[in-house]
């Protein structure tokens, strides 16, 4: 909320100005919508909508589909398309959005397309997402996209119907959120750890009600790879919405993009795009700061984002917190992951790795995994190590670049870009108890699977972990930068 004195906006107040179609007297807003990205799950029920309405999308080109939750990450199932899902319920999501899409002329990414992925991995890498756009999608990882500078969150399925018949949606302004980190971050400190700590410092709810924009020299040094992983974990950290203001680096991911904008019409944009960013001064009704050299890799250890601690750490005790609901909190999630208070993090050992999701399978994860495992093998205890990258733009770059090679020749799976085990909706999930060291973004219980014990990590300390077969500091790994 921009301070009553205080014209001078931050990049929130500028997204949001921007797309203000009217204000109401009950304090919410209309607001318009550029692109509105959709995926199997969330959009049945807004296409039945729709269709019982009589309505069509008010916008057909602003749509942009792909099944990514209800793929089959395993290469020989995918090669069946479609009708070779052996799942019956995921067979019919993927189907019914393939036919909907079909039915109302929408853009879809098919389950073989080169364009396919998951939702928040394509919008970024194919310029269907560009900054100072309002992005939505029934999905809650959606402020990923908001680290190219655009005001991106997650709707709900009557949303997303609302959306498609009108285009705009009604909300409430959110606050201000800063967070900064300052600083330079050590060798083999990555992104996701950085999140990670944001989370453990600010907790799940510290960022509910409001929209956080990361800034400060570490976020400004990362590359756009990075950024999104920051904002996509905005939402475990309770904001709906993550954002980065517009600079150089983003400029250079965005051009050439195939649906960035060309020639004077790229001009054009980048004069428009390079006003986004907080003013100086700007009013923040919370700020939030990190010193990057503090941050070490981190490990979850429990079953919330927020029960986050470093690698050379040990499981906490209840009987330190004096908060009763807090110490209630961590019994119960030590009981379900089967840890004890004071137990080494490093001395977890793990049955899975899955190195993938929409925080972390672009390309820079993968070479930063790829990096550790090389001339490695995975440990005997260690059932399975999943690779799946998170597109098939960057699965055929990985390729390219002899990734999946490496990952093979460690015993590591390389499999089919899909959300795959991150929340388990295909046939990759962990077995009741097991640990599983995990790129991606949900540590609930059952997430990966019922029972399933999930660690959250960076794509390299997932790999460190699947050759050690318990976790270890990824700097003490030769190699690592
Ligand atoms: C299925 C979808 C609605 C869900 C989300 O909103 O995030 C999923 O992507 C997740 O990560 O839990
Ligand atoms: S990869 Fe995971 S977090 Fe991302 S959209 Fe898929 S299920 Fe959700």
């Amino acid at each position: 909320m921009g301070h009553p004195e205080n014209k001078k906006q931050t990049l929130y107040d500028k997204l949001w100005q921007d797309h203000l179609v009217k204000s109401r007297d009950d304090g919410t807003a209309l607001i318009y919508i550029d692109r509105h990205l959709i995926h199997e799950v969330t959009s049945p029920q807004a296409f039945e909508g729709l269709r019982l309405a009589g309505r069509k999308p008010w916008r057909t080109d602003s749509v942009v589909a792909t099944p990514d939750h209800n793929v089959p990450s395993d290469a020989a199932e995918r090669a069946g398309g479609i009708e070779g899902i052996q799942d019956e319920v995921s067979r019919i999501q993927v189907k019914t959005l393939d036919e909907n899409c079909k039915d109302f002329g929408i853009v879809e990414f098919g389950i073989n397309d080169p364009g396919q992925g998951i939702v928040h991995v394509i919008g970024p890498e194919t310029g269907v997402t560009l900054p100072g756009m309002t992005v939505v999608c029934g999905d809650s990882h959606t402020s990923t996209h908001g680290a190219l500078g655009a005001l991106a969150h997650g709707i709900g399925t009557s949303e997303v119907e609302h959306v498609m018949a009108t285009q705009c949606l009604i909300q409430k302004k959110m606050k201000n959120m800063l967070v900064r980190v300052d600083g330079e971050l050590g060798p083999g400190v990555t992104a996701k750890d950085v999140v990670l700590a944001i989370i453990g410092k600010i907790g799940t709810a510290g960022g509910t009600g409001y929209a956080i924009e990361f800034g400060g020299s570490a976020i400004r040094s990362m590359s756009m790879e990075g950024r999104m992983t920051i904002c996509n974990m905005a939402i475990e950290g309770g904001a709906r919405a993550g954002m980065v203001a517009v600079d150089q680096i983003t400029l250079d991911y965005v051009k050439g993009k195939p649906y960035a904008p060309k020639g004077e019409q790229w001009d054009r944009a980048v004069e428009n795009w390079s006003r986004l960013h907080s003013d100086d001064g700007a009013h923040f009704d919370a700020i939030v700061e990190l010193k990057a050299e503090e941050i070490e890799p981190q490990v979850s250890w429990g079953t919330s984002p927020e029960m986050v601690v470093p690698v050379n750490a040990v499981v906490p005790n209840p009987a330190d917190e004096s908060d009763a609901t807090k110490k209630a909190g961590i019994e119960r999630a030590l009981e379900y992951m089967g840890l004890s208070a004071g137990q080494k993090i490093t001395d977890i050992n793990l049955d899975r790795v899955f190195i993938g999701s929409c925080t972390n399978s672009r390309i820079e994860d993968l070479r930063a995994a790829a990096e550790v495992a090389k001339g490695h093998k995975k440990a005997d205890s260690v059932k399975q190590v999943l690779v799946v990258p998170g597109s098939q733009s960057v699965k055929a770059q990985a390729e390219k670049e002899g990734l999946d090679k490496v990952f093979i020749e460690a015993g590591f799976e390389w499999r089919e870009p899909s959300c795959s085990m991150c929340l388990a909706m295909n046939a990759d999930k962990l077995g009741a108890g097991e640990h599983c060291a995990s790129t991606s973004n949900r540590n609930f219980e059952g997430r990966q699977g019922y029972g399933g014990r999930t660690h959250l990590v960076s794509p390299s300390m997932a790999a460190a972990a699947a050759i050690a077969g318990h976790f270890v500091d990824v700097r003490e790994f030769g190699g690592v930068k």
